[in-house]
């Protein structure tokens, strides 16, 4: 599945206790056609009142707190499969209620945002973090500096742009700043421009992926920090390569990420090894 272009492989294993093995999932991305930069692995859920327990395993085998994109493509699944348009799924980051709107959109509650440098977490104690001290480029001469850093219970550096996100070599600073000591479980990268005070354009160096065409939780990061530092109001879309993700950050301090889900193809997995069979027809046993 797609999630604005944030390429998902939905795993279903609740009829197995089996997981997706690291090397298998390294081997899966590393295919053409299995290439992804999640996968969204459903079990049968371990805490009473969840509908799943879903693990986010990223392209290099690592695994994430929270992928806002693939959890709307595990509901676009599973309405499918079941007619149902509520859920709540259980992640290592906590409790994740999504619903399916009657035009097909997928809403998801990322829970709240933090703020504060251990919880990021930073390696070292800055006090406010709507702007902290790093920079790309020549010391004197920063290319890019100053980002906002925030948690959606993963991760995320976002450092806001003058002008189009376009203009900047992410694919070369991206994989020095997501290994940076400043973060000690590494950050997702996102360059972000405001185009108004409703809107955002950005781009995203994943995490334990790289480049991606979207990223769900980086759009909430980004459109919390834009209006922390007054850049934005609470509602903002979020325009990136990928397609526009609504995010609306709650006066609850909630933050409600909207956008679409998009089914491609089906096939047969073995989590353990990553061989796979594509299904021949369009057939699809989930979603
Ligand atoms: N694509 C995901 C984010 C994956 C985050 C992952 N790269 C990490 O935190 O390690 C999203 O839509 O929110």
């Amino acid at each position: 599945m797609n999630g604005c272009g944030n390429e998902i492989l939905v795993v279903d294993l609740r009829e197995t206790d089996a997981r997706v093995r690291a090397d298998a999932a390294i081997a899966l991305a590393g295919r053409a056609e299995t290439h992804f930069d999640q996968i969204m692995a459903i079990h049968r859920p371990a805490t009473p009142g969840t509908d799943a327990y879903v693990r986010i395993i990223n392209a290099d085998g690592s695994e994430a707190e929270a992928c806002g994109n693939g959890t709307r493509c595990v509901v676009q699944a599973l309405a499918a499969e079941t007619g149902r348009t509520h859920f709540t799924f259980e992640t290592r980051a906590g409790l994740i209620l999504a619903e399916e709107h009657e035009d097909g959109s997928i809403s998801v509650d990322m829970g709240k945002p933090r703020f504060g440098w251990q919880e990021i977490p930073l390696a070292e104690e800055f006090r406010d973090t709507r702007a902290i001290e790093l920079q790309i480029g020549p010391i004197d001469a920063p290319v890019l500096h100053s980002p906002s850093v925030a948690s959606m219970g993963n991760p995320h550096a976002i450092f806001w742009a003058k002008q189009d996100v376009n203009a900047f070599a992410l694919d070369r600073f991206g994989p020095i700043l997501e290994s940076h000591p400043i973060f000690p479980e590494r950050a997702n990268i996102s360059i972000a421009q405001v185009t108004s005070p409703s809107s955002l354009t950005m781009r995203t160096w994943e995490r334990g992926v790289g480049l991606t065409r979207a990223c769900g939780s980086a759009a909430c990061a980004a459109a919390v920090s834009a209006a922390r530092t007054r850049r934005t109001g609470r509602e903002v879309a979020v325009t990136q390569p990928g397609g526009t993700l609504t995010i609306l950050w709650r006066d609850d301090d909630h933050v409600i990420m909207t956008g679409p889900a998009e089914w491609e193809w089906s096939g047969r997995l073995d989590p353990e090894t990553g061989a796979y069979s594509r299904d021949a027809a369009e057939e699809r046993e989930i979603g």
